[in-house]
């Protein structure tokens, strides 16, 4: 981190006025999980187990047992468990005790999984532990319950193949800290029935998540794009294009800034992909093809699909929606940047 003292804020002029727009969130479309999710209802699973109760299996059961779910947390031995009901614990309010009493350490997997309808894997990222963790969920869990492992990497089908169980096993992939985080990856594969997804959309969405569907592939799409930008802070280190405090102040204090609000094809829309395009191609002569202009950005641009200023681009955006959707967009960001700084986090 920068030693730098922050610097003299002048405050934020331009604020926009609130009733600028009409409060809603104001988005070219909608669609996606969250659609899903709101057809298949949002109840929740009667009794989940954890399987794993470090920093992630922990985390995953404090959010079911704060939405009332009773859950059986295992680990390798009963200690174990107990520290991570310990933890839980330990993150919440002497007034929560309700919600570490629905958590039931155990010190076995097959002990834990039977009679949930609900598991969730959460043992480290080793392809021979969690086949054998795998292996013994499919034996012992109940033949409807839902399975879903919160791996960072692996191919759901090998856990699946593992515990012989293709139809059930889905990725669920939290992020840390889980009671915090609000997207969830839930990681589809085509063994996997739309309504059993539609189920665990729906679950998250009951629990206060934001759940998102990805295919079953490397990274999925948050560690994919994740370490895209990684990849790229420590190249731009390498070369000596700017200290890592500075690099790191670049992205939170840029388009970093807005990502709390806005994902990349919102923001590219409002940009315009027009002008993306001509930046991905300067880029790509001087830096390499890793930033080649993907075909379908190059076929939007070239069809005049550019973004909100011509009415169509990623999403539609009919009649008032774009000048609706800035306005918003000022509204919200001048909102964070007013938190961030009352928050005295303005770095
Ligand atoms: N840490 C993160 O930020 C993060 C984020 C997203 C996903 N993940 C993924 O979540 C999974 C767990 O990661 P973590 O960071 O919680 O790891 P961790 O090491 O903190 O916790 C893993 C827990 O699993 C337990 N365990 C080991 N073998 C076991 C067995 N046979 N049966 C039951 N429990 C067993 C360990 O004792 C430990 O308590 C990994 O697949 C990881 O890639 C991690």
């Amino acid at each position: 981190m920068t030693n730098q003292e922050p610097a003299a804020r002048q405050g934020n002029p331009g604020t926009p006025q609130p009733d600028q727009t009409d409060g809603r969130v104001v988005r070219p479309n909608r669609g996606g999980a969250a659609d899903v999710a709101a057809a298949a209802g949002q109840t929740l699973p009667e009794s989940v187990a954890v399987v794993g109760a470090g920093t992630m299996g922990h985390g995953i059961a404090r959010v079911f047992a704060s939405g009332g779910v009773p859950v059986r947390l295992a680990d390798r031995t009963l200690e174990l468990a107990r520290a991570g009901r310990d933890a839980i614990a330990d993150g919440l309010s002497d007034t929560a005790a309700a919600v570490v009493d629905l958590v039931t350490p155990v010190g076995d997997t097959a002990d834990a999984v039977a009679g949930a309808a609900l598991v969730i894997e959460a043992v480290p990222e080793d392809l021979a532990l969690k086949r054998a963790v795998w292996q013994a969920i499919g034996a012992h869990a109940p033949r409807g319950a839902t399975l879903a492992s919160n791996t960072s990497s692996y191919d759901i089908g090998l856990l699946a193949e593992a515990a012989g169980a293709p139809a059930r096993v889905l990725g669920m992939h939290w992020y840390n800290p889980p009671y915090l985080v609000p997207c969830v990856e839930v990681v589809r594969t085509d063994a996997v029935a739309p309504d059993r997804v539609a189920a665990l959309l729906g679950w998250l969405t009951a629990l206060g998540k934001r759940p998102a569907v990805t295919a079953n592939t490397a990274g999925f799409v948050g560690n994919r794009l994740q370490f895209a930008m990684v990849a790229e802070a420590f190249r731009c280190l390498a070369e000596g294009v700017a200290t890592a405090p500075d690099i790191d102040a670049i992205v939170r204090g840029s388009f970093g800034f807005r990502l709390g609000d806005y994902g990349p094809f919102e923001i590219a829309d409002l940009a315009g992909l027009d002008v993306y395009r001509a930046i991905l191609d300067y880029l790509a002569e001087h830096l390499g093809e890793r930033f080649a202009a993907p075909s379908n950005l190059v076929e939007l641009a070239a069809a005049g699909r550019c973004g909100a200023k011509s009415g169509h681009g990623v999403y539609e955006w009919p009649g008032e929606t774009a000048r609706r959707a800035r306005a918003d967009r000022d509204r919200r960001l001048a909102a964070r940047l007013n938190s961030i700084d009352a928050g005295g986090q303005n770095r």
